[in-house]
């Protein structure tokens, strides 16, 4: 069966990325593309819109979303009512959006998908990390990312640290008594880890995990070079969510 997917971002580094992605796969087909700005009506025959509602009369499976955090929150609301399967990439979900929108998605029997990285070896990273962090409570982790990002910290680095947290004994890093003499030295805190963001032209998205313990130091690190690094792991989501009856948070759940 051609599974048929909509992708709203389509003009953004990513959104064009899966666009490719999709026209190169014979069991994928495009059904329509999103944009709010754009004055297209259609591009090499696929129908162009600047609103959510108008793809309403389009027949679609999937709905890709590579946009901003506050529009993709609706979109994925938007899609799980109108039973089209969301694969959402797009960073910066509250954790309690996450929770209502898996509600949503069981009580309409609607797979879904909402993963912070689609590169296999950050996946294993964060897996890695989680394993690691059992044995070496102390943590910090830095997240590296071109300087066109929107967000920070970034959501792979948020959810390496909620998996850390689920196997890491609590600890308050750092000296007791230390002192910030510019704010932010010390970066983000999340349950007592750090989170520090880079941002730098000519980066793409990068992340270390850096552990500490006496006399030794674990460095767990991934590269993605190029956003093909994230196309397989949309392929492979928008051919799962179609047999799912639920939405899952992060790639993993899948694999
Ligand atoms: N999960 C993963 O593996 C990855 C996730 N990401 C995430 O994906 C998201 C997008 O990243 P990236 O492609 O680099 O960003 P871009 O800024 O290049 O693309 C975002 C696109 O969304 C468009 N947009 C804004 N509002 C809407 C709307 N209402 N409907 C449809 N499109 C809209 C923007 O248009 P305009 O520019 O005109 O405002 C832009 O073209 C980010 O949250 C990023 O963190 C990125 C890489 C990998
Ligand atoms: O904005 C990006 O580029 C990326 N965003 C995602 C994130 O916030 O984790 C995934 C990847 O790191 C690239």
């Amino acid at each position: 069966m051609m599974i048929k997917v909509i992708i709203s971002g389509f003009k953004g580094r990513m959104g064009s990325t899966a666009v490719d992605m999709v026209n190169n796969d014979p069991e994928l087909e495009l059904a329509a593309l999103i944009d709010p700005y754009t004055t297209e009506k259609e591009v090499d025959g696929i129908p162009v819109f600047n609103d959510k509602a108008d793809v309403l009369g389009v027949a679609a499976d999937v709905w890709v979303d590579f946009t901003i955090p506050d529009v993709a929150y609706a979109n994925t609301k938007f899609a799980i009512e109108h039973n089209i399967c969301p694969v959402v990439g797009t960073t910066g979900f509250t954790e309690a959006q996450i929770s209502e929108l898996i509600d949503l998605s069981q009580s309409k029997k609607i797979g879904g998908l909402i993963a912070p990285n689609f590169a296999i070896g950050a996946i294993l990273v964060m897996e890695f990390a989680q394993k690691a962090a059992q044995y070496f409570p102390d943590v910090e982790i830095i997240e590296l990312h071109h300087d066109k990002k929107k967000d920070a910290p970034s959501g792979t680095a948020v959810k390496t640290a909620e998996l850390i947290k689920e196997t890491r004994t609590y600890k308050k890093q750092g000296a007791a008594d230390e002192v910030e003499t510019l704010p932010g030295a010390r970066g983000a805190e999340f349950d007592g880890m750090r989170i520090h963001s880079v941002r730098l032209p000519g980066l793409v998205a990068h992340q270390e995990v850096i552990f500490g313990a006496n006399g030794e130091g674990l460095t767990l690190r991934h590269d993605s070079y190029d956003r093909v690094s994230f196309m397989g792991g949309v392929n492979l989501g928008i051919k799962k969510v179609v047999n799912l009856d639920t939405l899952v948070y992060g790639l993993e759940h899948l694999l």
